[in-house]
């Protein structure tokens, strides 16, 4: 099981996600959310993490070249896109060099052929960022396939299960492991990865 904790914004909180285990940390970088970070202070969180760990930047609706100047100049191993974007810009992301997740949200996703496979896909409740659930067996109609993320109001005492359900091969979390609106807490982020890897 892949755990991904995202909107990270503190050394303390960076650090306990690496403790406990998890596969990859999350900054966030679409305007407007309460987790907003600079490249640089993304940049110094990024340099604690060990190799072993992705560093992702997630994005919402910003131009191709802007994603990739903020990730270059914040050194991220990952690129995690929520607009609507296209293949090709994915292919271009990876060209330079990074990995990619393509998020979309339920509905998106059985709307849409997706062609392009070399995307991790990340699937969401349509208001990403807000802790909002979705009904998995939604995706039974078209189940995904190969390796995708499960996302949208998860936390440590309902992670267990929707990873029973859903199958999914890992789980990205972020208000579910927070104390108040954009602020992590090391326990929930602790109890989170501990839950998810014993589902
Ligand atoms: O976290 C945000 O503020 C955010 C803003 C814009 C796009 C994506 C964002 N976060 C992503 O939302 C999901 C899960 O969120 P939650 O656990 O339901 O709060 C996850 O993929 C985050 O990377």
């Amino acid at each position: 099981m892949y755990v991904k904790i995202c909107g990270l914004r503190t050394a303390e909180t960076v650090d306990a996600a690496v403790e406990a285990g998890a596969d990859a940390v999350g900054f966030v970088f679409a305007p407007g959310s309460p987790r907003l970070i600079e490249a640089q202070a993304a940049c110094a969180l990024a340099a604690r993490v060990p190799g072993t760990v992705e560093t992702v930047g997630v994005f919402r609706g910003q131009p191709v070249e802007e994603v990739l100047a903020t990730a270059s100049s914040a050194r991220l191993t990952t690129i995690q896109l929520h607009g609507d974007e296209e293949d090709e810009d994915f292919e271009r992301l990876r060209a330079e060099g990074f990995r990619t997740i393509r998020a979309l949200s339920w509905d998106v996703y059985l709307a849409r052929a997706l062609t392009d496979p070399l995307d991790r896909l990340l699937i969401d409740a349509p208001l990403p960022g807000n802790g909002t659930r979705f009904d998995t067996d939604l995706l039974l109609d078209r189940p995904p396939r190969g390796f995708w993320l499960l996302a949208g109001g998860l936390d440590p005492a309902n992670v267990a299960g929707a990873v029973r359900s859903a199958a999914p091969k890992g789980v990205d979390v972020s208000s579910g492991v927070e104390s108040s609106k954009g602020v992590k807490s090391a326990d929930l982020i602790r109890r989170f990865v501990a839950a998810a890897r014993n589902a």
